[in-house]
């Protein structure tokens, strides 16, 4: 093969139920991922070394901290193969925005560079490296609507029926995903976390595709920290209530928001109110569940 391209989306947490801090410093959670219809595409190209280009936002680092360049490494490495690849990766996933934009570019690498050196790797394998990577990237390989346990990366799919119509409102500037952890630890120090659960609300709103429900069971055990880290975020979700979004919740770690609406037209309806709010540096619509990082 000589060139790969693999689409791969941005993701959403339904619930995200964060417990106690662990002694590997990591939190045990509850955490639902939705894959929505926001993608980065990641290219793999024969290279003589491994180099990587960015077209997008700012923000991205263009060296060995990149996590698809960490990936492609981390591939070769297992493989015993040589990382000859140019990796370039065109971003339309906001950098540092709760929606998983690099763990995402880590999944699409391994993907890319597993068919351009016919490395051959199982789907197993490619979730075990890419847990290596972030607690986020097996789900970037998985898609569709799935539990996390652990740190997020022990995924059992969920079976959701229908499609679910999403209205995001980007920030100007990102949350750093372990400063909103640690934020979660500071607010909690009088209350200890309590262990988390699968909600049965949002369980039984997925097995019906009823928006309304889905909205109504949407929890993120993030948004206080994310709030107190960012108060502007609280503005800009009540903006979203006040526009008719059957529901409204920050987006992980954030500072994106995310809105659910009861319809296509809805969500285009509410995208368009939310523009004119001023409060988001871009709106965006997007459908979920969309599949993970595939070959394109
Ligand atoms: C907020 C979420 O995006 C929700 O899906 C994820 O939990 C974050 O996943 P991620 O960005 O892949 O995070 P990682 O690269 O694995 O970890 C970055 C940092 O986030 C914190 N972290 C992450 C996952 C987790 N279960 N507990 C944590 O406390 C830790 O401080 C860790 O050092
Ligand atoms: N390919 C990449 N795309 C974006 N950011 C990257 C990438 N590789 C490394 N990074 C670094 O990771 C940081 C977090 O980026 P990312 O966009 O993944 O955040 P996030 O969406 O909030 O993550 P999450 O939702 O998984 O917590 C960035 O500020 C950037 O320095």
């Amino acid at each position: 093969m000589t060139v790969t391209t693999v689409r791969v989306p941005a993701k959403v947490n339904l619930q995200l139920g964060v417990g106690p801090v662990r002694d590997d410093g990591y939190h045990d959670l509850v955490n639902v991922f939705h894959a929505v219809s926001l993608f980065d595409e990641v290219t793999a190209t024969p290279a003589a070394t491994l180099t990587i280009t960015v077209e997008g936002p700012a923000g991205v680092p263009v060296g060995p901290d990149n996590l698809a360049v960490r990936a492609a490494r981390l591939l070769a490495s297992h493989a015993g193969v040589e990382p000859r690849v140019a990796l370039h990766i065109r971003k339309d996933i906001p950098v540092a925005g709760g929606m998983a934009g690099g763990s995402a570019d880590a999944a699409a690498a391994l993907v890319a560079c597993d068919a351009l050196w016919g490395t051959g790797m199982s789907r197993e394998t490619l979730l075990e490296l890419g847990a290596r990577i972030g607690s986020d990237v097996p789900f970037a390989l998985l898609g569709g609507t799935a539990v996390g346990l652990g740190r997020g990366e022990r995924l059992t799919p969920v079976e959701a029926v229908g499609e679910f119509h999403w209205v995001f409102g980007y920030a100007d500037g990102g949350l750093s995903t372990p400063a909103v952890y640690a934020e979660c630890d500071r607010l909690r120090t009088d209350a200890p976390a309590a262990w988390p659960v699968v909600s049965d609300d949002l369980m039984a709103a997925l097995k019906t595709g009823d928006p309304l429900a889905l909205g109504r069971a949407l929890t993120n055990d993030l948004q206080p920290a994310a709030l107190s880290l960012r108060p502007s975020l609280a503005a800009a979700l009540a903006a979203g209530v006040e526009s008719g979004a059957v529901g409204s919740l920050v987006s992980g770690s954030g500072p994106t928001c995310a809105f659910l609406a009861s319809s296509s037209a809805h969500a285009a309806a509410l995208g368009k109110t939310l523009s004119g709010t001023g409060r988001f540096s871009a709106v965006r619509q997007a459908r979920g569940p969309v599949s993970g990082a595939v070959l394109i």
